[in-house]
């Protein structure tokens, strides 16, 4: 399994007490599949995903990435292991003003000799290829969020991590950037956690799960084709 998630346990300190954000959380995400998590506003998504990204340790529990135990790594490691492996979408796209898209996605790469080709290919993939040149001011929400998929597939992450990525848009565009999420995991082999609040888009994921409370309570939808559970 590319991304394995087993009985995680996270607390906050919350006063002089701690609040359990995860529970005892157990999820698996194999390649080519694109798995959403939803829930209400302060069910722990955003938690689960940090904790996915490395970017948090649990209390306990550990987090797997192909095979590789990494809730025990030093930070160096796991850092390195971010940039190679685990490709992160956040909410907000954060692009610099100053570059053209594809200079958002060049400055990304591990490899410069190659960086162009392989920016104007991942535009290409989302449809952006005439938007290449084009700074952040000159396009669309829809299309810097485009933009923002492109970047975190730049190395060629075996996992996509995804937070909520249809806020900022209207439905049909928030429905599109779904679909191209989904087709792109099912394309690239990629291991996909989606978190958002808007189950509207989910249609087309191959497995949506609920999260409460810190809870993961149940798995819906079986498996589309390509999705290695
Ligand atoms: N840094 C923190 N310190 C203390 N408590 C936190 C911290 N981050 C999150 N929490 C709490 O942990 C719980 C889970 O929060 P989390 O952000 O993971 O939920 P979420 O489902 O992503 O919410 P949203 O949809 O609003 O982003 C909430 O009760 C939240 O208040």
């Amino acid at each position: 399994m590319t991304l394995t998630i087993t009985d995680v346990t996270l607390t906050y300190p919350d006063g002089d007490a701690r609040l359990t954000a995860l529970d005892h959380v157990t999820l698996e995400v194999g390649r080519g599949c694109l798995t959403a998590v939803v829930g209400p506003s302060g069910s722990g998504k955003s938690s689960l995903l940090a904790v996915a990204a490395t970017l948090i340790t649990p209390d306990s529990g550990t987090v797997e990435v192909e095979g590789v135990a990494v809730t025990g790594q030093s930070r160096r490691d796991q850092a390195r292991l971010r940039r190679r492996r685990i490709g992160i979408v956040f909410q907000q796209p954060n692009l610099l003003p100053s570059l053209t898209a594809a200079e958002q996605l060049q400055v990304m790469a591990d490899r410069p000799s190659t960086a162009r080709r392989r920016a104007l290919e991942l535009l290409d993939a989302v449809g952006l290829s005439a938007q290449a040149a084009r700074r952040p001011h000159q396009l669309s929400g829809g299309q810097r969020q485009r933009v923002n998929i492109a970047r975190a597939l730049m190395n060629d992450p075996t996992v996509l991590l995804v937070d909520e990525p249809t806020s900022a848009l209207d439905h049909d565009r928030g429905a599109a950037i779904i679909d191209l999420l989904t087709r792109l995991t099912h394309e690239r082999a990629t291991a996909t956690l989606l978190v958002t609040h808007d189950r509207s888009h989910l249609a087309g994921a191959d497995r949506t799960v609920e999260m409460d409370s810190g809870h993961l309570t149940g798995a819906a939808r079986t498996p589309g084709a390509g999705c290695a559970l």
